[in-house]
Order: structure tokens, then sequence, then C-alpha cells
């Protein structure tokens, strides 16, 4: 599989968040104080403790003063808390403004984009964009941010109190710690390749839960239950096994992290002891030093987890950005010209269409003119019919001069008045999990309910629907009835009636239902089809018989067009075919 757009680590893909940082400039200030605030107060609390620990040392200290130091000590902490708290708010709540805003841009930019990219990228893709890539640079902007900048100062800080106590002593201390910061980005870099695995293996379990669950009548026609059990469970086993790894790695890391500390302390138990005998330090000193040891040991493991979470967030806005780049092959034109007003004509004009990355075209020098009226379009299977119609609905690019709406280039329009005049019903009548009254409102959320009815009557699926328990406010889909295809491809049909629209394209949204229900349904929408540029794709000819030209199509060529009668005559295809469907 070739990579995806920017799955590469690439800091140009940094000004995807230009926009964010800018917009959450005053939040993230007032965050980074709170931070550093907190940080300050740590390296505070040894010092205290060095003083009471020297106090103690010296003659004349009482309870009173011992209680002085700890109350001091309990007032850092709960400033602490405090600053700790206000910074969670503020930088943990800006990585997730971030997560909002990058996923609400990125949402808008699929829904705008056309199928062009649809067909360069898989739905996969899009989800993993918007599940894991975001989490991944949620993280990074939320966390790995704020682990960073606490680890750079926090170290900073200790150090810099350590080395105020003892320079060489600090070198000695600290020796031992880059080794933990470099197992930490060796490890964590597994880890993080163990885990993706994991969530790999945890979406193949998901999956294969919902195709099974979803098509169990399938697996039971084929007597596959068995099989499929032990599909489950190599899957299950593998996710387990790839589970046990991870523990493996964490647990190798925390231990490790235990080890460098404890390395560290057995330096200043040795050095740092022979100081305080010697007396070249307090005793107090001696504590203070061994607490700013402790405080280092998280920075030292944060700047290894951070480089990998940065790593990994950075290769994922990258991503994120290939999908912001895209750009719809459907261009809008400098200026648009105004929308064409009913009554509409169409002209196809010599028009060729290959679907990307395909040589073969499906569509080769149509000419085809489409006036007000009713005109049938038939042909064999793959012969370019539903091709036809989504280049009519505007769904797909066309060279200039090639479709043209009462005398105007589509070019030259907006994309949207182009689709504003035209109702397309597909071929496969997809209808969403919701009502079957907002099922057919989909185009005109604000319609009435008698609106509603009158196209479900005329797409001759009002009796079937008030016959269900709920009528309209029937639930559809995963969690609601299952409709046939016929029922499905009706809702379809009244979905595209209530646009009231100039152009009707129906892509064979009639094949699951028979030859009597489909003439019927076409006689019942006639009073629609008045006035308005009708284009309907059917495999029967007999159904098609009505209208006022027919058009066949063959091998993405326009073979004929005429009455019936006319192409009954001379359209041996035609003819073959309506005799074969009547027999
Ligand atoms: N999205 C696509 N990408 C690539 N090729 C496609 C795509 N859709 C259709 N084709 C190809 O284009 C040709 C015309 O297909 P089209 O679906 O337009 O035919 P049709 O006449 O509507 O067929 P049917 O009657 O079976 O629906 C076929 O060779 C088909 O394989």
């Amino acid at each position: 599989m070739p990579p995806s757009p920017g799955s590469r680590a690439s800091p140009g893909a940094l000004h995807v968040l230009k926009p964010f940082l800018r917009h959450q400039a005053g939040r993230l200030a007032a965050g980074f104080a709170a931070l550093w605030i907190v940080d300050l107060l740590q390296v505070w609390i040894p010092r205290v403790i060095k003083h009471a620990v020297d106090a103690l040392a010296r003659p004349g200290m009482t309870q009173g003063r011992l209680f002085f130091y700890g109350a001091e000590i309990a007032g850092l902490a709960l400033l602490i808390a405090v600053f700790r708290y206000l910074w969670r708010i503020l930088l943990l709540g800006f990585s997730r403004l971030l997560e909002r805003d990058l996923r609400h841009q990125m949402v808008e930019r699929i829904l705008y984009l056309d199928r062009t990219v649809f067909s360069r990228r898989s739905t996969g893709d899009f989800m993993a964009l918007s599940g894991n890539d975001l989490a991944s640079v949620q993280l990074a902007c939320g966390m790995g941010l704020v682990a960073f900048a606490d680890a750079v100062i926090m170290s900073l800080a200790a150090l810099a109190f350590m080395a105020y106590i003892h320079p060489v002593l600090t070198v000695v201390a600290t020796a031992p710690m880059p080794l933990l910061a470099f197992a930490t980005r060796f490890l964590s870099a597994r880890l993080h390749r163990r885990f993706m695995r994991v969530q790999e293996l945890f979406s193949q379990l998901t999956e294969r839960a919902r195709s099974t669950f979803s098509s169990i009548h399938l697996y039971k026609a084929y007597t596959q239950e068995e099989a499929q059990c032990r599909r489950f469970d190599a899957v299950g086993r593998a996710y387990i096994r790839n589970n046990l790894k991870v523990a493996l790695v964490q647990g190798t890391l925390f231990p490790f992290a235990g080890l460098t500390a404890n390395a560290s302390l057995l330096l200043v138990l040795f050095f740092g002891g022979r100081l305080t005998l010697q007396g070249v330090i307090t005793t107090g000193d001696f504590v203070a030093f061994i607490a700013y040891l402790h405080l280092l040991t998280w920075p030292m493991m944060a700047f290894g987890w951070v480089a990998n979470l940065f790593q990994r967030g950075l290769t994922s806005l990258g991503r994120i950005q290939g999908l912001m780049e895209e750009r719809p092959a459907l261009q809008e034109p400098p200026n648009p010209l105004p929308p064409p007003q009913p009554p509409v004509t169409i002209q196809v004009h010599g028009f060729t269409f290959a679907y990307p990355g395909r040589s073969e075209p499906a569509l080769r020098r149509v000419h085809i003119t489409l006036p007000v009226g009713v005109t049938g379009l038939v042909g064999p299977t793959g012969s370019g019919k539903s091709t036809l119609c989504q280049v009519l609905a505007r769904l797909y690019p066309i060279e200039d001069g090639a479709y043209r709406i009462n005398g105007t280039d589509v070019n030259r329009l907006n994309v949207a008045d182009v689709r504003r005049l035209i109702a397309y019903v597909p071929q496969d009548g997809t209808l969403f999990s919701d009502t079957i009254a907002a099922n057919i409102a989909l185009g005109r959320p604000e319609a009435s309910r008698q609106e509603i009815e009158d196209v479900a009557r005329a797409a001759a699926i009002h009796h079937e629907i008030t016959a269900m328990e709920h009528g309209y406010e029937t639930r559809i889909g995963e969690k609601g009835v299952r409709l046939s295809g016929g029922q499905r491809q009706r809702i379809a049909l009244a979905r595209a009636l209530l646009l009231d629209r100039p152009v009707l394209l129906i892509d064979d949204g009639l094949s699951a239902v028979d030859l009597e229900t489909e003439r019927a349904i076409l006689r019942a929408i006639k009073p629609y089809l008045e006035g308005r540029t009708c284009l309907i794709v059917s495999h029967r000819v007999a159904a098609l018989a009505g209208c006022d030209r027919i058009v066949v199509l063959d091998r993405g060529v326009v073979a004929d067009q005429g009455s019936h009668d006319q192409l009954m005559e001379r359209n041996l295809f035609y003819r073959t075919i309506a005799l074969h469907q009547t027999q």
C-alpha cells in the first residue's frame, strides 16, 4: 500500500496549528505561567527541608519552630494544588479545544471534497485521521507539551539548586540520568509500536464483531459459525499476546527508572556523605540534595517519553495537513454567472469521461439533449448510465463546453447552483439512521408533514409507511426497522420529489420493484414531472415506453435515440431486450 499523504513527521505540518495557537495565546500563556509556578514551588520545598534539618542540628530548636517549617511546607503544598488545578484546566483544556476545532475543520473539509478524492482515499483513511491521528495530536499538544515545559523548568531549577549546594556533587549525582532519558526514548518507541499493534488488533476485533453480528444470517446460511468462532479466537489471541508485550516493555521501563534513580542515590550517599562529614556541606544540604535528585527523575523520563509523543504527533499532523490540502477537483469559477432559470434544457456535447486511474473511458463522445419532458435511458449493464447521471448531477469535473444548461457552460456556474437545479435519485437509494420523515425531508428539513405525505403518496409508499406502528416516525437503520429494497428506493424517490427542482434524474431508482409497480409509480409521479426536465434510467424497456424520447447507451456510446416505436423498429438491441422482457 502506498504511504498516505503526509505520513512522515514534518515540522512544516506545524503551520496547521498556527491559527489555533494565535487564538489561544492568552490561555497558553496563563497555563504555562501556572505550570512554572508549580515547578518553582516544588523545588522550594527541599529548601525548607534543608533549613529545618539544619535548625534541628543547632541548639535551641523548639517544637513551635518545627511546626512553623511544617506549616510552610503545607502552605506550599496548598499553593501547588491550586496552581496545578489551574494549569490542568488551561493547558489540557487547550488540547481539547484544539482537538475540537481540528475535528471540525477536518469534517468540513471532508464534506466539501468530491468523488475524485474519495476514489483515492478509503473510508478507513478518514476514520483513522479523525480517530487515531487526531488523538496523537491532542496528546502531543496536551500532555506532551505540559510534560516538556514542566521537565525543562523543573530540571533546570532542580539542577540550579543542586549546583548552588555543590556543583561537583551535582555532576557526579546526575551522571547516570542521561542513561534514563535514552532508555525511555528507546523503550517508549517500542512501546509505541506495540501499542499501535494492540490498537490495530482491537479495531480488527471490533470490525469482526460488527461484521459477524450484522451478517449473522449469512454465516448461519453458509454454516460458518465454527469457522467464524476460530477467526474471532485468532484475533483475540493476537490481541492478548500483544497486550502482554506492551506490559513487558512497561515492566522494563519502570524498574530501570528506579535503578537509575538508586544509582544516583548511591553516588550522593557516598560522595555527598563524605562532603557532609568533612563539613563542606551541611546535613540540611545533604537531605535537600537527595530531595532534588528525586525531583529530577521525572524530567529525565519525561524527555524520552515526550520526544516520542512529539514525533507521533508531528506524523499525525502531517497526515492531517495532507487532508487539509486536498482540494475538490470541481473548482468554482472565478466569476460565476447567475444560475439558469427553469425551464431547463441540458445539452451534453461530445463528452468523454474516464474514472480516475482508469484508461478505458466510461463515456465516449456523448451527444444528447434533454429538453423539458421525460427522457428514458436504457442500456446493458456497465454501459455508463450511472456515470452519465453522476456527471449530470455535477459530481465529477467536465471539460469546458461539454455540458451546458440553457446554453450556459456549467463550468461558468457555481457547483452548488447547478446542484440546486437537480434532484438526483441514486441507484442504491441510501437511507440513514433516522425516522422515515427525516429521510424524506433530507433536502428540505422545514417541509410540512402534508408535503412529505404528498410525495410519499406519489412514490407509492405512503400506505406502507402508515401501516407501520410508528408511521412516518418509524426509525430505520441499524437500530430501527429494516425495509425492503423496493421500499428504500421509493423513500429515496419521495425525497427527491420533495426537492421540487426543475431537473429530476432517476438512476434505475425503481429496479427493486416489479414492472407493474414501476409503471404505476411513473404514472403517479407524472403530475410532478410536468414542466420539468427528467432523465429516467431503467433496465426495463417496458417501463420507459411512455417517455417522450429514449436514449440507448452501449459501452459508453450513445447507440441510438428516438421514441419507443422508432427504436422498436430500427434498433436491434432495443427490440431484443423489449421482446425478451415481455415474454
Ligand atoms: N467509481 C468508479 N471508478 C471506476 N470505474 C467505475 C466506477 N463506477 C463505474 N465504473 C466503471 O464505469 C463503467 C460504467 O459503469 P456504470 O455504473 O456507469 O454503468 P451502468 O450502465 O450504470 O451499469 P448498471 O446498469 O450495472 O448499473 C463500468 O465499466 C464500471 O466498471
